[in-house]
């Protein structure tokens, strides 16, 4: 699994705790900026994640930024990319069981650390699901 993560300056601390809790874990995570807290325009950053993804060169990314939901539009934009905004652990596990999503996107001025990081563990761990589950993404793709 080759994972990377971007953010915005609204998302640089989370990043930044983010990176640190995987690492701990011996979860290797590209870092793909950006490192300041001054203001920075958010489509870049998901560009580069959703890129990775759509190069393959990425397996799964997160995307930080004040509410995740502009990560989100951006990357959806770029071909093959499935970003989820999510705030809570019921969700984490069903977006990757359900939609096969492979970008998870966290507002840091939504949710506190400690949620953002049990999001993160939960979706890592969670299984894309086959059947009728993956008969849907496969319409995803097709669109
Ligand atoms: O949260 C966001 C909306 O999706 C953006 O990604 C930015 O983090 C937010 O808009 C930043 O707002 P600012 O007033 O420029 O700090």
């Amino acid at each position: 699994m080759k994972l990377v993560i971007a953010n915005d300056h609204g998302g640089k601390k989370l990043k930044d705790a983010i990176m640190l809790h995987l690492r701990n874990q011996h979860i290797e995570i590209t870092d793909l900026g950006v490192n300041q807290l001054e203001s920075v325009d958010y489509p870049a950053y998901a560009q580069k994640v959703g890129n990775m993804i759509t190069e393959h060169k990425a397996t799964l990314g997160i995307l930080c930024c004040g509410t995740g939901i502009g990560m989100s539009i951006a990357a959806n934009k770029l071909p093959g990319v499935r970003a989820a905004v999510v705030s809570d652990t019921f969700s984490a596990q069903a977006t990757r069981e359900h939609n096969h999503s492979n970008v998870l996107c966290l507002g840091e001025r939504v949710i506190g650390e400690g949620l953002a990081l049990l999001i993160v563990d939960t979706w890592l761990k969670a299984t894309p699901l086959a059947g009728r589950h993956l008969e849907r993404v496969k319409q995803l793709d097709s669109e």
